[in-house]
């Protein structure tokens, strides 16, 4: 039976840059991750797909699935539900394959409690001026929901004490450098912990 994945948890507040430095990884041939669709009932932007981005479901939906215990964790955010859909990170994670997670805070504090040995990292942008301009560059959102998303930011980023990592995203290269460090050595000391118990059973035999 392979080993089991590893649960990323990558937060940070909306327009941070969470999805450009994901793609990022995945463009950089760094170790293979899985990336965990989540569910949501917001309005799909131009360009998204179902499926791919978000699995796109109305409200009725997405509370049946909690209902149905479907879910590994979820949050309202700005009017909509999030929420990750927990077969698939199980499925994944006992390939022993390691899956990443996007999500907001209330959620990773949900996975937190669910996944203690998760890595928890807290991606920040340089500063909330930034934020509102890369909010405004992306062009998805209208005035009034950027307020709503740089209003949140604030709270959100009280919150990043909560994590085990936090990584400035000034240039995405960089932030993809940090993020991969702190992956592999995620890797070393959870498989010191391994070595260090299969020593220890093998000396009780
Ligand atoms: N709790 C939770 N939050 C999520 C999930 N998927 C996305 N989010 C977060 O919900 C917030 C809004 O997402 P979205 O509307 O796509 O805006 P964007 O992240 O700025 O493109 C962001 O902070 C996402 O990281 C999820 O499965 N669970
Ligand atoms: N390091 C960066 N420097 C400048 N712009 C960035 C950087 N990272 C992301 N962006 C831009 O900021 C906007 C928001 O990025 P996105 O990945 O959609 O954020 P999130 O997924 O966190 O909401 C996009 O237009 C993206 O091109």
């Amino acid at each position: 039976m392979p080993e089991r994945g590893m649960l990323i948890v990558l937060s940070g507040p909306s327009g941070v840059g969470k999805g450009t430095v994901r793609q990022a990884m995945m463009n950089s041939g760094f170790r293979d991750f899985k990336y965990s669709v989540s569910m949501t009932t917001r309005k799909m932007r131009p360009g998204e797909v179902d499926g791919v981005d978000y699995y796109f479901r109305t409200k009725e939906q997405f509370e049946e699935e909690i209902a149905n215990g479907q879910m590994l964790e979820y949050a309202q955010y700005v009017g909509n539900y999030y929420g990750t859909p927990l077969r698939y990170v199980n499925e994944t994670l006992d390939q022993g394959r390691d899956v990443l997670l996007e999500i907001e805070v209330n959620g990773a504090m949900q996975v937190r409690a669910k996944c203690p040995d998760a890595a928890f990292i807290f991606l920040t942008p340089p500063d909330l001026d930034e934020l509102k301009h890369r909010l405004e560059g992306r062009g998805t959102d209208d005035q009034a929901t950027i307020e709503r998303r740089v209003a949140k930011a604030v709270g959100e980023l009280k919150m990043m004490s909560n994590y085990d990592y936090a990584v400035v995203n000034d240039k995405v290269e960089l932030a993809v450098e940090r993020i991969e460090s702190i992956i592999k050595s995620e890797h070393l000391r959870v498989q010191r912990v391994l070595d260090h118990y299969t020593e220890m059973l093998t000396h009780a035999k």
